[in-house]
Parts: C-alpha cells; sequence; structure tokens
C-alpha cells in the first residue's frame, strides 16, 4: 500500500509541547509519514496530504488585523479547496466558530436544551458589545444573573484571551473591558473537569479551579486574573485555594460525559476538541463553562495512541464520513 501522508501544521508552541517528532515516530511504524507543514511556503508543493492536523486559531485570529497572517492562511485555504479529498481534522468553519465566545455559547446553550433531562446546563450570560453602562446593567437583571459575574474575553483562543476577571456588584460592571461575555459565576468546589475528545475517544481530567465566592452582589473590587493561573496542572493561587472544611463532590456520572460528548461531537463536527464542566454544588447539575479547539491533553498518556487510531479509521473511511449538522439552526441571542 503506498504510504499515507500527515500534514501538521501547527505553531512553534504546540508542536514542541505535543511532542510531534515523538507521533511521528509513532506513525512512521504504522506506514504513515507525518510531514510539518511550512505556510511560508507553498502547501502545493509540500503535499499530498491525505489528511491535515492543524491548529490555526492564532493565524486566524492575527489574519483580522496582520497582512503576513493573511497570506499563511490564505495559502492554506487555496490547498483545501484544490484537495477536497484531503480530509482536516478539523474542518475549518467548525472550529472557526469556537474562536468567538459569543458563537461557543450559544452552542452551550443549546446543548443544554438538547440535555436537559440529563440534568447539563450552562451559566446564564449576556453578549457585551457596548459600553452604556445603565444598558448593560439593565440587561443584567432583565437575563437574571447573579453575582459575581465572570468576564471572559469574546475571542476564544491566543494568549490575549485568557484574561478575565470577576466583578461583584452593579459598580463593578464598568471594569469588563469590550467586547465580553458576562457570565454567572457558579460555585463548584474548586474542581473543573477537563474532558479531552479525540475521535470516538474521550478523557477526563481533574484540574484546580476558582473557589467558591459568597452568592450574590456584595462591594468586593474587581478580581482580575489570567485562566492559566487557575486551571493548569501546576496552578497554584489564592483564587483555587478552598477552605479545608468544604466538601468534595463526587466525580460527575460516565454515562452524563458520555451523551455530552456525544452529542457536542455531532454539534461541532469536529474530532479534537475539550470541554470544560464544573459541578455545581448547590444543585448537583453537570455545568458546562467552555469548549475548545485541539486543547493540550495533559494528563492523558493514551492521546497519541487514540489520535494515531482516530487517523486510521479517517483514512479507512475516506469519503464516507457524514456531513456535520448544520451550525445556522443556533439559537438568537440579543448582543448588547
Ligand atoms: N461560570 C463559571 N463559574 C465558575 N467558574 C468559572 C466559570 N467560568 C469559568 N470559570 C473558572 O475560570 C476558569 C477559566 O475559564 P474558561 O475555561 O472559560 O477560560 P479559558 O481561558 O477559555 O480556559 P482554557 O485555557 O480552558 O481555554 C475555569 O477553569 C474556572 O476555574
Ligand atoms: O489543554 P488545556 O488545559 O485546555 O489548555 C489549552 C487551552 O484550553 C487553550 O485555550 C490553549 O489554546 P490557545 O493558546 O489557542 O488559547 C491551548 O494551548 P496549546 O494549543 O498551545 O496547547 C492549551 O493551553
Ligand atoms: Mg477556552
Amino acid at each position: 500500500m503506498a504510504k499515507r501522508r500527515v500534514g501538521f501544521c501547527l505553531s512553534d508552541k504546540k508542536r514542541k509541547r505535543m511532542n510531534l517528532t515523538a507521533f511521528a515516530d509513532l506513525c512512521g511504524h504504522r506506514g504513515i509519514e507525518v510531514v510539518e507543514i511550512d505556510l511560508c511556503r507553498p502547501m502545493a508543493s509540500q503535499g499530498p496530504f491525505d489528511v491535515i492536523v492543524h491548529k490555526l486559531s492564532d493565524v486566524i485570529v492575527e489574519a483580522e488585523h496582520d497582512s503576513q497572517s493573511q497570506h499563511l492562511l490564505a495559502n492554506f485555504q487555496e490547498y483545501v479547496s484544490t484537495h477536497p479529498d484531503t480530509v482536516l481534522l478539523d474542518p475549518l468553519p467548525a472550529m472557526t466558530q469556537l474562536l468567538d465566545r459569543f458563537a461557543s455559547y450559544r452552542i452551550m446553550n443549546k446543548l443544554q436544551n438538547s440535555l436537559r433531562d440529563r440534568c447539563v446546563c450552562s451559566p446564564p450570560y449576556l453578549e457585551i458589545n457596548t459600553s452604556d453602562q445603565s444598558a448593560i446593567r439593565e440587561a443584567v437583571e432583565r437575563k437574571q444573573l447573579t453575582y459575581p459575574l465572570i468576564c471572559k474575553t469574546r475571542v476564544a483562543h491566543g494568549s490575549r484571551s485568557h484574561e478575565m476577571s470577576l466583578i461583584f456588584s452593579p459598580a463593578g460592571l464598568s471594569d469588563a473591558r469590550l467586547p465580553c461575555v458576562l457570565q454567572s459565576f457558579v460555585n463548584h468546589g474548586a474542581v473543573l473537569h477537563k474532558v479531552f475528545v479525540v475521535g470516538e475517544a474521550h478523557f477526563t481530567v481533574e484540574r484546580p479551579s476558582l473557589k467558591n465566592f459568597p452568592l450574590g452582589p456584595c462591594d468586593r473590587k474587581t478580581i482580575f486574573f489570567n485562566s492559566h493561573e487557575v486551571s493548569k496542572p501546576e496552578s497554584c493561587s489564592h483564587l483555587t485555594a478552598l477552605d479545608e472544611k468544604t466538601p468534595r463532590l463526587p466525580p460527575p456520572s460516565e454515562d452524563v460525559m458520555v451523551a455530552l460528548v456525544r452529542e457536542l461531537r455531532a454539534e461541532l463536527g469536529m474530532a479534537l476538541f475539550g470541554v470544560d464542566v464544573i459541578v455545581n454544588i448547590d444543585t448537583r447539575t453537570l455545568t458546562i463553562i467552555d469548549i475548545n479547539i485541539f486543547p493540550g491533553y495533559e494528563g492523558v498518556p493514551q492521546f497519541f495512541s487514540s489520535l494515531l487510531s482516530h487517523i486510521e479509521s479517517v483514512l479507512e473511511h475516506r469519503g464516507t464520513v457524514p456531513p456535520p449538522r448544520s451550525p445556522a439552526a443556533l439559537p438568537h441571542q440579543a448582543v448588547l
């Protein structure tokens, strides 16, 4: 059989972090050649590719204002449109929607409707595009968002997207940096469950997370933080330190996780993504707070073998994959 070629299009940081060289060795033993794609050179001269695995989130975000990134992206898109048989992990429109929290929160909201009987939800939120303080206060009340609120940048990926804040009162709303989402903070005992999906497989790891806060407005100053300081495996922050008396909740049931991943996989039409969930300490409801494109899979020793199996399965079933559900049917959400 002719050698199959899989191109990888990753940032230097991502390539090193995932140890692509080690993965290429593993693939070599199965007759699959791994090629590192250089987006600065025409892609056609580096092909052909049976599959391309990529994380172009930084390039897509930069291409909004940077002509060099626009050229890199155009090079990629040109190859994709002229080689329709090449399978993309993942399709560009599917992953691009997750770059925008306005879009990904609509997906989370939709998911909570389809998984209602499984007691899965996502916290109420607002899309904020205006600096009109009275309009924001009014919308927070109308939508019955509860304080504290967590404020997240509209752009969901890249180095600037992890700067967040906790807002404790209507007066603190002026600290929100636009455009952003405001989301009700849910007490969850400082435990984050990161679900990492690779094709048909998924793995859950526990991470530190923000500690509990008293419910309701108070005159505390806004807390600014970087999400990577609180929810990486090595994170050790005063914002995650729980009172020792706080009881630990049992982990979410695997049945519910399976249902959640199945629904999300179909909804997104993606194979490499992560979903972050917490368990509400008052209602025990499984609460979705974030969906990530091609995450780090830290703490998942099966990542390489699962990725290889998925690539082999894609190669085997090429041309017979059902199309993803249309992203058009998302509920309307007022933007402020
Ligand atoms: N609604 C919420 N209620 C309680 N805690 C939350 C909520 N949303 C986020 N958090 C906390 O803030 C952290 C960062 O949130 P989020 O996952 O949305 O950020 P991110 O920058 O997109 O993270 P990632 O690195 O996974 O992409 C979470 O790990 C969790 O500790
Ligand atoms: O595996 P987890 O802990 O979920 O962390 C991921 C974050 O969720 C992603 O947001 C990071 O991607 P960006 O650097 O594109 O934001 C992603 O960066 P990476 O693409 O360099 O792996 C990871 O930091
Ligand atoms: Mg994220």
